[in-house]
């Protein structure tokens, strides 16, 4: 097995065209954990995972496995196994689609049993593609990813579509692979579907950071808090910080450490600021997550 290492992203930006899809994206991934890559969507996820995959070039910065460029990889099938968007012959079945790609990418194909049972496809693996569940195919896709045994895991959005079964089961199969040292990345539009998998998260929107640390980091953030906006945002943010109340700034407006809403509109109302959203954010993950990427709305 090779062994994880970090993947790093820094400084990163991609234009296309007058559209930035990421923005100064930094962050850093570690082996032996499961990170959630998250956004709603349209943040940049793909695109940042195409860059690290050298799918496409980086307008600005840097995105590398430990230093190198997937591009510069000496064995890059055998240092991280990649699973984007799948798209398999429905004729075929999954052990020849294994085989054939392995004898492809001079893999050996001797792990093809090995990596079907591995994602519990062994009594499907001769039956043909087409009439796989969506849940076979996204297991299919993960064995793929398996076949040269890589230290490092880049998945987009491995959980989509699956059912609570199989919810469940990805779960475990990547919490093994991190607790074998492993490097997992994996994307998803939603925190509430890949909650129960990933020790920590990486948030963005728009293509920029808004926050990254440990699931638990983002729990404690989760205590009953207040959402306040202004067509005058400096002016807010003044009058917060005349009140001595602490805030962060999200997509939806300032997030004020009070949890009571009469608090911030009494700070607004002192400073002469006008008001256009002033509610209590309920406590949970899935509202912090929200309120740091605009309540998931298009961008
Ligand atoms: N090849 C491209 N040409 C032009 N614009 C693009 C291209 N690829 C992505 N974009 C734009 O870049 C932005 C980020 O898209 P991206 O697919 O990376 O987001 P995402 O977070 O992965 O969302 P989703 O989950 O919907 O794929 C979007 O505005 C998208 O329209």
């Amino acid at each position: 097995m090779a062994s994880g290492i970090p993947i790093e992203i820094s400084g990163l930006s991609k234009h296309f065209g007058p559209v930035t899809a990421v923005d100064d994206l930094s962050f850093t991934v570690q082996p032996g954990k499961v990170t959630g890559f998250l956004g709603p969507n349209g943040a940049g996820k793909t695109t940042t995972l195409r860059v690290l995959l050298g799918l496409e070039r980086a307008s600005a910065g840097t995105a590398t496995f430990d230093g190198t460029p997937y591009s510069a990889l000496p064995r890059p099938l055998e240092t991280v196994g990649a699973a984007l968007d799948a798209n398999f012959h429905p004729g075929r079945t999954a052990r020849n689609h294994l085989k054939v790609y392995a004898t492809a990418t001079g893999l050996s194909s001797s792990r093809v049993p090995a990596v079907l049972e591995q994602v519990g496809m062994s009594d499907y693996a001769d039956r043909r593609v087409g009439g796989y569940s969506l849940g076979m195919r996204q297991r299919l896709a993960l064995a793929y990813t398996l076949l040269g045994d890589p230290g490092v895991f880049v998945l987009d959005e491995p959980i989509n579509g699956l059912d609570p079964e199989g919810i469940k089961w990805i779960r475990g199969f990547l919490q093994n692979l991190a607790r074998e040292g492993r490097t997992v990345l994996v994307s998803s539009h939603l925190l509430s579907e890949v909650q129960q998998s990933v020790d920590e998260v990486v948030i963005i929107a728009k293509g920029r950071l808004m926050k990254s640390g440990t699931l638990s980091s983002l729990e404690l953030d989760s205590a009953p808090r207040t959402i306040a906006d202004s067509p005058d945002r400096p002016a807010l943010a003044a009058a917060l910080e005349a009140a001595g109340l602490e805030y962060t700034e999200g997509r939806s407006g300032f997030i004020v450490d009070e949890p009571d809403p009469a608090r911030v509109g009494h700070a607004a109302f002192v400073g002469g600021v006008e008001l256009a959203a002033l509610h209590r954010l309920r406590s949970g993950l899935e509202e912090s997550f929200l309120s740091l990427v605009g309540g998931g709305e298009e961008s």
